[in-house]
């Protein structure tokens, strides 16, 4: 039988912030020190755990590079004086060995580099940069970095370990079929992957697929937290090279996975073949564990259910949006509807109640049960409640300013969305935008009317889903004993802008059940025409919906940021020009 090694392994899923080196760098220790206390050998943090992700044109600032590098250098020698020189750190950051590239004269094999550290003895004992840079969806990284060629393995207490980061793991060939070659026991994999839905039942097989290339055990780490459009879940996963789960992070929290595990112990360096890569070895010295050790499991925790995975994924970007730009309340129209209904619900679990300020503003169009169940939701959630009545402001402006039809309609809009600023002004509340992917989608929405806010906390959930999660979230509350936060009659009654006398969104729009899935497809999807029809859509509501959404694109580019939940949201995945002759045709 072949020897064997047993390494306590450390995957800490932290949430940094962009920007925050030294926040950053002062969750590196203190992570560590837990692990170092459960006597871990090596603890792995994100990708760009020290600046956080993504830095975008950040990389540019050469003054950003700097400081990235100096301040993984001082954090090494801050762990070793804090007494974990032994423990091997493995973080993510921001490294350059050569300008950003400007033009096709720059140097094709240097520049800013998305790297990874290892850190030991108060040193950068080794610094690995990501082969595989992805450039679809919300990533740009062949905008920014240089794709690395050196595949690091460090022997550790006897096992030789390959370092990767992130896109590295979502390819076939590169440092998994180079680690394979290496004979490595294990793989790190540290990653910043954003949350989408469903991208929990994707990452298992991937991860398995990857430790068989390998044949090694893979060690997936991934960070967690809010940062502008994105949201990560975390999910970190431990899979040996046979596909079993050794170990699984809960999502959407910080915690620290400690798991052993025995591994071959290295014999010779393989001669080396040919490779994408080069291989480069170090030896750190570090004592394996003694056979007499108490075994440490992480355990496996279950992925959330979807709706359940949602609801964390939007209070997550909320909360952190909230938080990490400086604010601490909130503010936002409460009609009494089912969308604002669901920001409020989102929003206390984000903030509290006691910081969320909710504005019920009617109108001589108002209904009294809208007014009533904006109340009652108030009461429920105990959130702060206004009510600040728009006819008496709508009067004087059509005292001076005669408006009609859609024009006397978006006023009301308007005149609710300058209350909302007026409010943030003066007492710093952030205004948080309602609308749902497919109002954005469609632009059944007011321009600095109801789409006024700095962040739009459902802008990526789609009208049925906002159904779908309302009634998860008054469920998840009756399972835990508590009062549902939404009031029945807000999910019962049909949706409304109540701009005009008894008007129903199905007087501008087809019904949800008809439209959300024409919008999946042309929005989500990217399907044409004759795609729509093929896939059994009526060729009648494809050409009303297909002109609804290429109408809206110029309303879509002032919108407010929200968090990504979808395959495409608004915004960093789906870039569209706002002026384009194209459309659709019959
Ligand atoms: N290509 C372009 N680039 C830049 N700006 C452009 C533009 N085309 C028009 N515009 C501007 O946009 C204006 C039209 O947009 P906008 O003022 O928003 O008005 P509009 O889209 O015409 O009307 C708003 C629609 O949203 C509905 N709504 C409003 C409020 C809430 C809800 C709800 O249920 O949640 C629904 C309302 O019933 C109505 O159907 C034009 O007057 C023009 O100023
Ligand atoms: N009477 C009102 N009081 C306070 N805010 C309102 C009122 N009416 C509309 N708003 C604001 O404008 C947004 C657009 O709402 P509107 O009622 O026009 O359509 P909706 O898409 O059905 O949204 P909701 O389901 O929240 O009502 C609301 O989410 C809310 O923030
Ligand atoms: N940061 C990355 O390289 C992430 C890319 C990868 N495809 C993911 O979504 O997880």
């Amino acid at each position: 039988m072949a020897a064997t090694s047993t390494l306590r392994i450390a995957l800490a899923q932290t949430n940094p912030t962009v920007g925050d080196l030294d926040g950053n760098a002062r969750q590196v220790l203190e992570w560590t020190a837990k692990a170092a206390e459960a006597g871990a050998h090596v603890v792995a943090f994100g990708e760009m755990q020290l600046t956080g992700y993504p830095v975008e044109d950040l990389v540019f600032r050469e003054s950003f590079v700097a400081a990235s590098r100096e301040r993984v250098a001082s954090l090494a020698r801050e762990l070793d004086a804090a007494g974990f020189g032994e423990l091997v750190v493995v973080t993510g950051y921001l490294d350059a060995d050569g300008p950003a590239r400007m033009s096709s004269d720059s140097d094709p094999d240097r520049g800013p580099r998305d790297a990874l550290a290892v850190l030991h003895r108060g040193e950068v004992a080794v610094r690995y940069f990501k082969h595989h840079l992805p450039n679809y969806g919300v990533f740009d990284e062949d905008r920014y970095f240089v794709s690395g060629n050196v595949l690091q393995v460090v022997r550790i207490a006897g096992v030789d370990v390959a370092f990767t980061v992130c896109e590295d793991i979502w390819q076939a060939g590169g440092p998994f079929a180079v680690a394979r070659s290496a004979g490595v026991g294990l793989v790190v994999n540290i990653n910043a992957s954003p949350y989408e839905l469903n991208k929990d039942d994707v990452r298992l097989p991937l991860v398995r697929r990857r430790a068989a290339e390998a044949g090694a055990t893979v060690a997936y780490v991934n960070i967690v937290g809010g940062q502008d459009e994105l949201v990560f879940d975390g999910d970190s996963l431990i899979v040996d090279a046979g596909g079993e789960v050794l170990a699984r992070g809960p999502q959407f929290v910080e915690t620290l996975l400690v798991h052993d595990l025995t591994l071959p112990v290295a014999g010779d360096v393989p001669a080396p073949g040919e490779a994408e890569m080069t291989i480069a070895h170090t030896t750190l010295s570090a004592e394996a564990l003694p056979a007499s050790a108490e075994p440490v499991t992480a355990g496996v925790a279950e992925p959330l259910p979807d709706l359940a995975e949602v609801w964390h994924a939007l209070v997550t970007g909320l909360r952190d949006y909230v938080g990490k730009n400086g604010f601490r309340t909130v503010v936002f129209g409460l009609s009494g509807g089912i969308d604002s209904a669901l920001v409020a619900a989102l929003a206390c679990d984000a903030v509290g109640p006691q910081n969320v300020y909710a504005v019920s503003m009617p109108s001589r169009y108002s209904s009294g049960h809208s007014r009533d169940d904006a109340a009652e939701l108030s009461k429920r959630t105990g959130c702060h409640y206004l009510s600040e009545p728009i006819q008496p402001i709508v009067d004087t402006f059509t005292g001076q300013i005669p408006l009609d039809g859609l024009a006397l309609e978006n006023l009301q809009s308007r005149v609710r969305g300058l209350i909302l600023m007026g409010l943030s002004n003066q007492y710093g509340h952030l205004v948080l935008a309602p609308g749902n992917k497919t109002e954005y989608a469609t632009g059944y929405s007011t321009l600095y009317g109801d789409s006024v806010g700095g962040y739009a906390p459902i802008k990526d959930v789609l009208k049925l889903m906002v159904f779908g999660l309302a009634t998860w979230r008054n469920e998840e509350a009756v399972r835990n004993g508590e009062v549902p936060p939404i009031p029945e009659n807000t999910i019962v009654k049909p949706p409304s802008a109540e701009l005009r006398e008894d008007q129903m969104d199905t007087d501008s729009l087809p019904p949800y059940e008809i439209l959300d899935p024409v919008v999946e497809g042309y929005v989500d999807g990217d399907m044409g025409r004759e795609a729509l029809i093929a896939a059994g859509h009526d060729p009648a509501v494809v050409d009303r919906v297909t002109k609804l959404v290429d109408r809206a694109e110029y309303k879509r580019r002032q919108t407010a940021p929200g968090p990504k939940i979808s395959v495409k949201n608004f915004g960093r995945d789906r870039r569209l020009p706002i002026t384009n002759k194209w459309v659709e045709k019959a």
